[in-house]
């Protein structure tokens, strides 16, 4: 449900792995939360990169739970972890990051995306509001009439159009777990590591 490695000697690089859009089940919110506890807890990690399998971030909830009582940690508990961690958390956004997953990507504390990549809060499609933080992170980072049409419409945007609002720190055409990583480095100093 996510895999842990260390890269660069000190990246904790935590992939989420639920096809088909590595969807925020209750196994992969216990795993992901038990990651970024161990991530936290390691003295030989510097800094952590949140990234998604075969191309794509995060599809938001698991639509495939909606008709079960929610089971496993809450969402919101566990990206109050992420972002409160004293070692920074990057998240590496290719493919999609929707609902609960653009959520996710709003609690690290650098987004880096590929061009392709579309972020979105579709949740007003369900006939719901996003209800994990994405009404307080988003108009901190973009202000209030930018976020009111995300949350409104539930339109994706594309990646430069993300990086022009402010909502990501670097778009790139490369690899963006590579280019994440790298990113992560030069947040702690570490540069060309
Ligand atoms: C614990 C929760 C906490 C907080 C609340 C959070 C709420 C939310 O996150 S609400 C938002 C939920 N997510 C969505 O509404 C996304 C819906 N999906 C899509 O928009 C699209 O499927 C996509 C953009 C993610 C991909 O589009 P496309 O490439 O055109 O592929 P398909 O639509 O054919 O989908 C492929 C395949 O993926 C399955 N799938 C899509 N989304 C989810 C999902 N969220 N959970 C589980 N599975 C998902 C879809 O059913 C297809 O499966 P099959 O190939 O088996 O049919």
């Amino acid at each position: 449900m996510t895999r842990y490695e260390i890269v660069k000697r000190s990246v904790a690089l935590i992939t989420l792995t639920n096809p088909p859009v590595n969807a925020l089940s209750s196994a992969v919110r216990l795993a992901l939360s038990k990651n970024v506890e161990r991530a936290m807890g390691d003295p030989e990690v510097t800094a952590v990169v949140i990234c998604g399998e075969n191309g794509t971030f995060c599809g938001g909830a698991d639509i495939r739970e909606f008709s079960e009582p929610l089971q496993g940690p809450p969402l919101l508990p566990l990206l109050d972890a992420v972002e409160a961690g004293e070692k920074p958390v990057v998240a590496a956004i290719e493919g999609v990051a929707l609902g609960g997953g653009f959520e996710l990507a709003l609690f690290c504390h650098y987004r880096v995306a590929h061009y392709k990549s579309r972020l979105g809060l579709p949740e007003v499609t369900l006939g719901i509001l996003p209800a994990a933080g994405a009404t307080q992170r988003l108009p901190r980072l973009i202000g209030i009439p930018a976020s009111l049409q995300m949350i409104t419409t539930g339109q994706h945007i594309l990646a430069q159009e993300a990086l022009k609002l402010g909502i990501l720190d670097q778009v790139t055409q490369k690899n963006v777990c590579e280019v994440a990583v790298e990113f992560a480095l030069g947040a702690v100093g570490m540069s060309g590591a």
